[in-house]
């Protein structure tokens, strides 16, 4: 049975608008869109992997993440166990330092931006006006 990976991912909120990152050319997903976050390292917690993610690839520091919801995915290569988190900068101004691209946008314009099938409830639930 194949090994599940625990990501944790922001959904990062500013004035209504959410935060997206473009994934970098060559890894998994490579160049579609997402919530920034990654994987959660031996005796991290999932919001301490958030923090520091979040850190790695916006150069940013966030308040208590609160979850949102969690998605499990199979992908033909690995089976992933998605956090998210709802949470606000609370130091720093997001830059794209592990990733390829950023953008702040309203739930309505995320159609326009090619993000992987796992991100679709959340996408959903944004865009129903959940928080
Ligand atoms: N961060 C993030 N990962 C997502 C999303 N949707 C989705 O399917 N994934 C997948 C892609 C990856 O297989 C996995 C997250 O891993 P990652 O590549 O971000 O991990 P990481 O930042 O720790 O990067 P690395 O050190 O392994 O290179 O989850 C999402 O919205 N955000
Ligand atoms: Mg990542």
């Amino acid at each position: 049975m194949m090994k599940v990976i625990e990501v944790a991912a922001g959904i990062i909120v500013l004035e209504g608008r959410y935060l997206i990152a473009r994934r970098k050319a060559g890894v998994h997903l490579g160049g579609l869109w997402e919530f920034p976050g990654g994987k959660r390292e031996p005796g991290e917690t999932l919001e301490e992997c958030l923090q520091r993610e979040l850190w790695e690839e916006l150069n940013v520091r966030i308040g208590h993440p609160t979850p949102f919801q969690i998605v499990r995915h199979e992908y033909p290569e690995k089976i992933v166990e998605l956090h998210f988190f709802r949470c606000r900068i609370e130091a720093g101004v997001a830059i794209a330092l592990d990733c390829a691209e950023l953008r702040w946008v309203y739930p309505h314009e995320m159609a326009a931006f090619e993000f992987p099938p796992a991100d679709q409830p959340v996408i959903a639930a944004l865009q129903q006006g959940k928080v």
